[in-house]
């Protein structure tokens, strides 16, 4: 049960009941939970919303800082009718890891903060009663796991986040918590993958149970509930005369349903929305169902005042309204895998996303950027037990997220130091760990930061296609000088161009820091005069090359970082404020959008 990831839901023979709200919680200052058995009952707990990061609520910098042990509890009841079944706790996300105790038992540790984990619970659970449900959690970062980081100790002993990377380190529970109950031989996942004939497409589905005995029924509806395909087996083809297509912002989904039975009694029934489309990379050109795709959208962040990094579907909806107010059609999930419901929304709405690990940080210059070691990042003696975790992360996502028509592809790091030879056996495995895992046969990149140019980059052989994080009007060349910066793109640009690689190129950052209202004519960095001028600048670039397909400007929103002295209460690169209302530079953005073909 514990690799298992399918989404939860309520029918004839599964039971899922969301335990959000107020939990009890308690910072472990001294790291003594363990031996004051905490597991049974937290002693003095405050009450924390689930889900939701800790850090925003308190007025206090110790609390909103605070970096180690925490601990979560919850009292729950399970009724008795769920006897016999297998019972579990899926945590949507536990930022960094976890230990889950039931009823003082315990069950299973966790490491990896934004993707679920399944607890069995099954054997400490009592029947009609209530049970005590006890998460001891930690939030440090360290060079060996993801996201990259340090944890300090100051000289008054307290510690702190050293994050490789410019986003808060919200931590807590948050996603939801589901309590979940499941037949004891259930479907314990499924693949979806289609080909396209002429007026027809082939959906060729697999089912894991998890026992063997039993058959195995699979259903296609269509949006009107109208059975379009059957199968039978564990494995086959669901052949769909005449398909609505998932199209890119026009979106047909299909009912897949798929029932286990024993002497004609159903035992387990699970449904999912797939969407019937392919996706291609041909030459230069993004394909899908076979049709040319320029990307238009943003980096993001799951960050929003008050509750962190917590998913809130309030927010996920404004996000998606001002996306399609832009014109937009795609998102990469920086730097993150983001709440199952945000994919979901994407399914539905017809956006492509760029799925992404937290392999962030991965890169000695950000940590001196943060104050880090000026070396390269892949000589660390901590790559190994990094890999490993790294793999698993790529592998969970995977499995979460391979049967969303609207992920495009799978960002396996972000702005890697790849300009040392050190990179390569690191990439090269990685690269070859990660081809056979997505049954879709998805496209696999990275993002190339700014140090890694056509010129000075390791590891260019590996990404099937290429995201450009790039900032000449920000970091460098900036101001008056932008024009530099221009020059200094188009001249690598013109190496890509000259080269034998014919691959798409997508700018996946790029972007000025602007201050809401701060105008200035001329324009003076920071101005939201500024922040029009620097992304005119890209786009006289991106439509001089055909080779780019692509533009994401960094980011949908303002976002929290950590404190520092160039950063203004959090990241200000949004084309919208951090409570979701438009700089100057969205209507400019959504002019340019409006007006261009997506399919050109
Ligand atoms: C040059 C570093 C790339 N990029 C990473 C992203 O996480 C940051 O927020 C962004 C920035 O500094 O605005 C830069």
């Amino acid at each position: 049960m514990e690799k298992e990831l399918l989404y939860p839901l309520t029918n004839q023979c599964r039971f899922d009941q969301k335990l959000d709200g107020l939990w009890d919680f308690e910072f472990d200052r001294e790291s003594q939970g363990g031996a004051q058995h905490w597991t049974q009952q937290l002693p003095d707990p405050i009450k924390m919303p689930v889900p939701a990061s800790f850090n925003d609520f308190f007025t206090d910098k110790d609390s909103r800082e605070f970096t180690g042990d925490f601990w979560y509890a919850k009292r729950v009841f399970i009724p008795g009718s769920l006897r016999g079944q297998l019972i579990g706790l899926r945590f949507g996300a536990a930022t960094h890891r976890a230990t889950v105790y039931v009823n003082g038992q315990e069950i299973r540790s966790h490491e990896g903060g934004f993707l679920p984990f399944l607890a069995d619970i099954t054997s400490a659970v009592k029947f009609d009663a209530e049970n005590e449900i006890v998460l001891k959690m930690n939030n440090e970062l360290h060079r060996d796991a993801l996201p990259a980081g340090d944890t300090a100790v100051l000289k008054n002993g307290k510690k702190m986040a050293k994050p490789f990377f410019d986003f808060y380190n919200y931590s807590g529970l948050n996603r939801s918590v589901h309590l979940i109950a499941t037949p004891q031989n259930h479907v314990v996942d499924y693949t979806a993958v289609s080909t396209l004939q002429d007026d027809a497409a082939t959906v060729h589905y697999t089912v894991t149970t998890s026992q063997a005995a039993a058959s195995v029924s699979v259903t296609l509806r269509d949006e009107k509930g109208q059975v379009v395909a059957t199968g039978n087996g564990r494995t086959g083809d669901l052949v769909v005369q005449h398909p609505l297509l998932w199209n890119v912002r026009d979106a047909h989904l299909y009912t897949l349903t798929i029932q286990l039975k024993a002497n004609d009694q159903l035992i387990d029934e699970y449904s999912d929305e797939i969407g019937i489309r392919t996706i291609a990379i041909a030459g230069h050109q993004i394909l899908v169902n076979g049709q040319p795709v320029y990307l238009k959208g943003f980096g993001r962040h799951e960050d929003s005042i008050y509750a962190g990094r917590a998913f809130d579907l309030n927010v996920e909806m404004r996000d998606f309204e001002l996306m399609k107010w832009m014109g937009a059609n795609s998102f990469r999930t920086s730097h993150y895998p983001y709440d199952e419901e945000v994919y979901r929304f994407a399914d539905r709405e017809g956006f492509l996303i760029i799925d992404e690990v937290p392999a962030v940080g991965f890169k000695m210059a950000a940590a001196s950027f943060l104050g880090g070691l000026d070396q390269s990042f892949f000589d660390g003696d901590w790559t190994e037990e990094l890999y490993k975790k790294h793999l698993d992360q790529i592998t969970d996502m995977v499995h979460r997220d391979k049967n969303h028509p609207s992920v495009l592809a799978w960002s396996l790091l972000n702005e890697p130091d790849t300009s040392s030879e050190s990179a390569v056996p690191y990439f090269e495995k990685l690269f070859a760990d990660t081809k056979a895992l997505d049954p879709d046969q998805r496209p696999r990149t990275f993002t190339l930061n700014e140090d890694d140019t056509f010129d000075t980059s390791y590891c260019k052989q590996f990404p099937d296609f290429y995201l450009l994080n790039r900032y000449p009007g920000w970091y460098h060349k900036w101001g008056y000088e932008i024009s530099d910066g221009e020059a200094g793109l188009r001249a690598e640009l013109d190496k890509w161009a000259a080269s034998d690689i014919d691959k798409p190129i997508v700018f996946s950052e790029y972007g000025a820091d602007t201050q809401p209202g701060l105008h200035k004519l001329p324009s003076v960095m920071w101005s939201e005069e500024y922040q029009i001028e620097l992304l005119q600048m890209f786009n006289r670039v991106f439509d001089s090359y055909d080779f780019i397909r692509g533009e994401q400007p960094w980011n949908l929103a303002d976002f929290q970082t950590v404190e520092g002295n160039m950063r203004v209460n959090g990241n200000k690169k949004g084309l919208f404020t951090r409570d979701r209302q438009p700089k100057a530079a969205a209507f400019y953005l959504r002019k340019r959008w409006l007006d261009i073909d997506p399919n050109f």
